[in-house]
């Protein structure tokens, strides 16, 4: 049954949602570039709230391991999201350090992304567009994967209910459609939330 991670959660009141709508993964985002960025501080308030059974995924951008496996070991993330360029020697660098899930994602422009999204080490692959861009890349690019992967990229209330029918893909991962004004919006993230379940 596709699983639900709702991305880029920064206010007390996102988490109150995500604790009333139940998805398996909510995500807070690190990378210090992004506008979505959480101090580790702000996350670990966060996380205190987040209901139990819900995972806390860090999503970082070519942030140090060290970093990395201190939010894992102090639990204030469950589950590292890498979304730059890290490499297997990075993933095996991080796994000394934690023994925590690794998600690597791959942006999707051409077969070969795919076929290097299936040799990943992490235990999840994520495939991608972009990062937190809110644009789709081309399905019919990953019609014949084998992997198990986290489906990620312009997912919207609109389109994610066709996503999880015809892809079954292991989860569903958004960030823009879920937000109004560059805020997480309540009544979205309900209606993302249905529709993909909907789709199951
Ligand atoms: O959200 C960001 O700002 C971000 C910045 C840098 C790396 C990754 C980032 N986000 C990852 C995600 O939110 C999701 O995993 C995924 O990309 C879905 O995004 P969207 O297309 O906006 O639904």
């Amino acid at each position: 049954m596709t699983k639900i991670k709702l991305c880029g959660l920064s206010r007390p009141c996102d988490i109150e949602t995500a604790n009333e709508l139940k998805p398996e993964y909510i995500g807070f985002v690190f990378a210090q570039k992004s506008k979505r960025h959480l101090t580790s501080e702000k996350a670990e308030e966060l996380k205190k709230m987040l209901a139990p059974g819900i995972q806390a995924a860090g999503v970082f951008v070519d942030e140090k391991p060290q970093t990395v496996a201190r939010l894992l070991n102090g639990n204030i993330i469950d589950i590292a999201q890498l979304h730059g360029n890290e490499d297997e020697v990075y993933i095996k660098h991080l796994r000394r350090l934690t023994h925590k899930p690794i998600i690597q994602a791959f942006r999707i422009g051409n077969a070969s992304d795919v076929i290097n999204a299936e040799r990943s080490i992490a235990d999840h692959i994520l495939l991608d567009s972009g990062a937190g861009t809110g644009t789709a890349f081309d399905w019919n690019l990953i019609q014949s994967i084998k992997r198990p992967y986290f489906l990620a990229g312009g997912l919207e209330p609109c389109n994610v209910e066709k996503a999880v029918r015809i892809l079954k893909p292991f989860a569903v991962d958004v960030s823009s459609g879920i937000e109004t004004n560059g805020r997480k919006d309540k009544t979205k993230m309900a209606a993302f939330v249905a529709a993909a379940r909907k789709g199951r």
